[in-house]
C-alpha cells in the first residue's frame, strides 16, 4: 500500500514505467558485492539508517565534501565506520546507463537495504519508492541524531521519537545488529570502565567480556572488528535477541534494550522466542524508517552522481 510522509507519498511501483529494470539492477549489484564481501550486506543496511536519521531519507549521507557541502561522512557515527559507498556508485552508474536522470540515490539505498536483508536470510518486502535527493548534507545532524553506542536507553528512545519512531521500532530495527561488525572503540568502555569507576559493565556476561578484552585492549586496537552477533554474524535471524537474553549483546546500546526498560525487555523476549514476529515487525519498521521526511515532487533532485549535487 501507499505510505505517507513529507509532502508527497512513496509507493513501490514508482519506477515501474520509467525504469522497469531498476530493482533488478540494484539486486544484481548488491548480490555481487555481498558475494565478494559478506559484511557488505550489513554496511548497506546501516547506510540507509544513517541517511534517514539526518534530514530524512534523501541520500545526504552519500555527499562528499565540496564547495558548500560538509560531508556527513566525517561525523562521529560515520568516520572510519560507514562503508558501501563504492557499491552505491556502481549501482547508480548502471542505472544511469539504463534510464538516465530517473532513479534517486535515496531510493537506491532503500532498495539496497532491503536486498541486503533478503540476501542474508531476512524477510522480504516491497519498498515504497519516489524519494528524491537532497542538495545539502548536515554534519551536525549526523552527529546529533544518530544514537551512539554508549547513549542511555532514554536518550536512544528520544532520538528515535524525534524521527517519529517508537519503542517497538527501536527494538525491531536494533535487530539489524544480527549482522555486521563493530569496532573495539564502539564498546571498549563496557569492558573496562563503564561507570567511570574502573569497573566493567556487569550487564555483559563476564566470560564473554574476558574473551572480548583479549582482542580489545585498554588502549590500542581501536579499529579491531567484532561480530555484533557472534552466534550467526552473517545470517539475518533472531539470535541477536537471544544473545541479549544471555547478556551477550556487544554494544551497551544493545544490552540496555533488555536491562533498562520493562516494555523494551518484553519486546526483546518476544523476538528472541519468535523469529516470525521479529521479521514481521522489522518489515513494518523499515518501511516506517524509509518514510522519514522524503523529498518528493519537485523538491530536491535526481543526482547524476550520488557523491555530489548536480551542477546547473
Ligand atoms: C538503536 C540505536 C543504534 C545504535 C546506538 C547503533 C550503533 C552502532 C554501532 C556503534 C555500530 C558499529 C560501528 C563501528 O564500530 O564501526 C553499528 C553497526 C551496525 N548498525 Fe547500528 N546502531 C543502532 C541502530 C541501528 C539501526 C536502526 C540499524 C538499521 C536499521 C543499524 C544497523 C547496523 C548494522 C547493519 C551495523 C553493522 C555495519 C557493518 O558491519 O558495516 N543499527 N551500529
Ligand atoms: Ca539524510
Amino acid at each position: 500500500g501507499k505510505t505517507y510522509g513529507g509532502g508527497g507519498y512513496l509507493y513501490p511501483q514508482f519506477y515501474d514505467h520509467s525504469c522497469p529494470k531498476a530493482q533488478e539492477i540494484v539486486k544484481h549489484f548488491v548480490a555481487k558485492a555481498v558475494a565478494e564481501d559478506p559484511r557488505m550486506a550489513a554496511s548497506l543496511l546501516r547506510l540507509h539508517f544513517h541517511d534517514c536519521f539526518v534530514k530524512g531519507c534523501d541520500a545526504s549521507v552519500l555527499l562528499d565534501s565540496s564547495g558548500t557541502i560538509i560531508s556527513e561522512k566525517r561525523s562521529n557515527p560515520n568516520r572510519d565506520s560507514a562503508r558501501g559507498f563504492e557499491v552505491i556508485d556502481e549501482i547508480k552508474a548502471a542505472i544511469e546507463k539504463e534510464c538516465p536522470h530517473t532513479v534517486s540515490c535515496a531510493d537506491i539505498m532503500a532498495l539496497a537495504a532491503r536486498d541486503s536483508t533478503v540476501l542474508t536470510g531476512g524477510p522480504n518486502w516491497d519498498v515504497p519508492l519516489g524519494r528524491r535527493d537532497s542538495r545539502d548534507a548536515s554534519l551536525s545532524g549526523s552527529n546529533n541524531n544518530i544514537p551512539a553506542p554508549n547513549n542511555t536507553f532514554q536518550t536512544i528512545l528520544t532520538k528515535f521519537k524525534l524521527q517519529g519512531l517508537d519503542i517497538v521500532d527501536l527494538v525491531a530495527l536494533s535487530g539489524s545488529h544480527t549482522i555486521g561488525n563493530a569496532r573495539c572503540t564502539s564498546f571498549r568502555q563496557r569492558l573496562y570502565n563503564q561507570a567511570g569507576n574502573g569497573k566493567p559493565d556487569y550487564t555483559l556476561d563476564q566470560s564473554y567480556a574476558a574473551h572480548l578484552r583479549t582482542h580489545c585492549p585498554k588502549s590500542g586496537g581501536d579499529q579491531n572488528l567484532f561480530f555484533l552477533d557472534f552466534v550467526s554474524p552473517v545470517k539475518f535471524d533472531n539470535s541477536y535477541f537471544k544473545n541479549l537474553l544471555a547478556y551477550k549483546g556487544l554494544l551497551s546500546s544493545d544490552e540496555v534494550l533488555f536491562t533498562k526498560n520493562a516494555e523494551s525487555r518484553k519486546l526483546v523476549k518476544t523476538y528472541a522466542y519468535n523469529q516470525e514476529l521479529f521479521f514481521q515487525q522489522f518489515v513494518k519498521s523499515m518501511i516506517k524508517m524509509g518514510n522519514i521526511s522524503p523529498l518528493t515532487g519537485y523538491k530536491g533532485e535526481i543526482r547524476k552522481y550520488c557523491r555530489k549535487v548536480n551542477a546547473y
